[in-house]
């Protein structure tokens, strides 16, 4: 091709060009398949600046190569599909090809000669300045959309050189209501954003009530912070992008189900031959790039910066990976597990040296001194650090040494992360190797438990509830207690409630339980309330816990003297039973009803609620009964502290979800905490977002007393 056109196309157009001219003289389908990859690559860059620059360009890319016969536009999927044929060399059948190009970034109009030479320069300039392509914002031309408009073909295409005839079409430029229904049906609909919202102070369920929300903005929630326009949401965070394109042999398909996001590539000639490839999307990649340069200056001192850039590098990972990489990538990921598994089992991670003395001028330990020390032959050991090295787990230096790096750190024994890791293994790792055979006994439906669960089948205990499994196995439960107390640093417990009324109404009502920590298991989130707001009282306090449980973290808090607990009430209990503390201020839930699926939680709730009184009924009724608040001078409330789930979720709270699913529980959304709470005759009141992360405090009270009281 014409080397002066490089400057205008770019080093990845002129990539393209050249892997075209690579295949000339040869009948092979790979170099078919090589030659429309290339096809596609250039129409991908040239959608980024205009079909017409395409249309030139495609008429002396294909110089010989692959005639293209057409180029058809369709308006409807904004998709434009390209008929090209390789010439027959050495007697060979020819190479008949379709390639179906679609696209959320439609072809821009085309103009006429002098203002294409601008664009061009224009382009030029851009490449020149280290940008080979525009803001695609500015390439929608606004105004009146145009019917189909067919470009003439040059003469030198028509005849020249034995070439077929290229006829190119360019769809119209859509209108501004097209423009909008294709960015919503790019976006989750849950989370996008309507006009205004992240200024308005409530929430609408859709029994219609309205709850209002925490001060926070709301568009600064990570769950809904990258759906605002913003930042341009996409539906995932891995592996999809939204600028693709599919060449295949059967066209109409890619229009007739009108699917515009495509995540990859699909190379088919007629001899049968696929390849697949992932085209990114080069806009998103330089606003994902951005989005992470913007936060960079803040990462130190915010979280929200971190979570941002994190969403935005794991996206940006999906975009450029090709889809066949991203499945590969989920096996390398789940070699590190295992890795991490083996090596936690033969203690490797506790016979690292843990400050990196320096022996002899050199840092960590020897694989082959390491292999001694865990019993293991060198060899398995070095393939297996390798999955830890490799992926920044473990450090190797030369010549043929290993050390610690901050995560691998943690994963020493009796850590709280190692003893998570540990738990996220078996409910997510070893689970799955059963899951087929659960839902093969149990029917392809949630699981309801509270026993006859994923993790009770794995274990061969059908009959148990999560949590008597755990107690049939004390290190384990240890491990789970332990791994629970490290969920703070990761998961906000302070900070989002308005904790006002609920000091003034303690102070208020002297002989009133203020605070009853619900499943509060040795006491953890109880202390970091206690730190926060020293007035309230430890004797107002209440952990509630299974009896083996309240008994052991009893006894643990006074071994420990610890300042924050001493004088703390102790009370044995199980929530699906009925609660014995009556009429606190507060009843708290924190990651308790996402244990448990739908009718379960339903009756967690509808428990606390029978102990919403000042006292317990002089005669119990039945136990559907509605307790009268009317003794309570403010009503109880309950608060649920729970990440509060978007539709759909970004990767990281669907994990979370689908890691529920092994132990019967779910994460929930707004909505799904109210109809849980509507369930047991309970209404969302407020909910109070986190500024960083999706956790929320969601505010329940009786349903038919509403406003009662004086407190919040
Ligand atoms: C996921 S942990 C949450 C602990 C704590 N609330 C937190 O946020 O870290 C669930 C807690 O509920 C307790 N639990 C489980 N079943 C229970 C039951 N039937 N009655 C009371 N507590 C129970 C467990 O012992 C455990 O402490």
């Amino acid at each position: 091709m014409d080397p002066a056109m490089a400057p205008y196309l770019g080093s990845d157009i002129m990539d393209g060009m050249d892997r075209i001219t690579a295949s000339t003289g040869s009948s092979s389908p790979i170099d078919a398949i090589k030659a429309l990859r290339a096809v596609q690559n250039i129409l991908n860059n040239y959608f980024a600046k205009s079909t017409a620059i395409a249309r030139e360009e495609t008429e002396s890319a294909f110089d010989g190569e692959v005639d293209v016969n057409t180029i058809l536009g369709d308006n409807r999927t904004k998709a434009v599909v390209l008929e090209c044929q390789q010439p027959t060399y050495n007697n060979a059948e020819p190479q008949q090809s379709t390639a179906v190009m679609t696209s959320n970034k439609p072809p821009v109009e085309h103009k006429e000669p002098e203002t294409h030479r601008a664009e061009l320069d224009s382009i030029k300039a851009n490449n020149e300045a280290g940008s080979n392509g525009q803001s695609h914002a500015m390439d929608y031309p606004v105004g009146e959309p145009k019917d189909k408009e067919t470009i003439k073909v040059p003469s030198a295409c028509q005849n020249g050189g034995g070439r077929n005839l290229v006829e190119s079409t360019t769809t119209h430029a859509p209108g501004p209501e097209e423009l909008f229904s294709l960015t919503t049906s790019l976006t989750s609909e849950a989370t996008m954003p309507e006009p205004g919202q992240a200024t308005r102070d409530t929430t609408t369920l859709p029994n219609g009530v309205s709850v209002p929300e925490s001060l926070h903005n709301p568009s600064e929630n990570p769950a809904t912070a990258m759906s605002t326009p913003q930042v341009e949401p996409r539906n995932n965070s891995l592996g999809v992008t939204t600028t693709s394109a599919v060449i295949s042999d059967k066209p109409e398909l890619a229009s007739e189900n009108g699917t515009i996001v495509t995540p990859n590539t699909t190379l088919t000639t007629t001899a049968g031959m696929r390849a697949t490839m992932n085209i990114p999307d080069v806009d998103r990649l330089r606003f994902l790039a951005a989005e992470i340069s913007r936060n960079v200056d803040s990462v130190a001192k915010d979280e929200l910066a971190r979570v941002k850039i994190t969403t935005a590098a794991l996206e940006l990972v999906g975009v450029v990976r090709t889809p066949a990489d991203t499945i590969m990538s989920w096996f390398a990921n789940a070699s590190v597990v295992s890795a991490v598994r083996v090596f936690q089992h033969w203690g490797v991670f506790d016979a690292i040296p843990g400050v990196e003395p320096e022996i002899k001028g050199q840092p960590g330990v020897s694989y082959a001194e390491l292999a001694d020390r865990v019993g293991a032959e060198e060899s398995v050991l070095l393939r297996t650090a390798w999955m830890l090295t490799s992926s920044g787990v473990l450090r190797h230096t030369a010549p043929n040494r290993v050390c610690h790096t901050p995560t691998s750190l943690l994963l020493r024994a009796g850590g709280a992360m190692s003893e998570m890791f540990k738990l996220m293994y078996t409910n997510v790792v070893e689970v799955s190797t059963v899951l087929p055979a659960y839902y093969n006994t149990y029917g392809r439906s949630e699981p309801l438990g509270p026993a006859h669960i994923p993790t009770s089948f794995l274990a061969g205990r059908p009959d148990l509830e999560y949590f008597e499994l755990l107690h049939q196995d004390e290190e384990r439960m240890r491990g789970f207690m332990r791994a629970m107390s490290i969920t703070h640093r990761r998961v906000p417990t302070t900070g989002m409630y308005d904790m006002g009324w609920v000091v003034r109404q303690a102070a208020e009502e002297p002989d009133r339980v203020a605070w009853v920590d619900v499943g509060g298991g040795d006491g953890h989130t109880l202390k970091v309330f206690r730190r926060a707001h020293p007035e309230l009282c430890a004797a107002r306090c209440v952990v509630q816990d299974l009896p083996e449980v309240v008994e052991a973290a009893a006894a643990a808090a006074a071994d420990l003297g610890d300042d924050e607990l001493r004088g703390v009430r102790w009370v044995a209990m199980d929530f699906h039973r009925e609660n014995p503390v009556y009429g606190a201020l507060v009843y708290y839930l924190r990651h308790i009803l996402r244990d448990y699926s739908d009718p379960v939680a339903t009756k967690i709730l509808l428990n606390i609620r029978q102990s919403m009184i000042a006292a317990p009924p002089a005669a119990p009724g039945p136990a559907t009964d509605t307790p009268s608040i009317s003794d309570a001078p403010v009503a109880s409330r309950i608060l649920i502290s729970e990440q509060l789930t978007t539709t759909p979720p970004p990767l990281y709270a669907a994990f979370k979800d689908y890691s529920m699913l092994s132990i019967g529980g779910k994460e929930r959304t707004l909505e799904q905490f109210a109809a849980v709470a509507a369930a047991a005759g309970l209404a969302v009141t407020a909910v109070y977002r986190d500024r960083g992360t999706p956790h929320a405090v969601v505010e329940l009270q009786v349903a038919g007393d509403v406003g009662a009281g004086t407190g919040g």
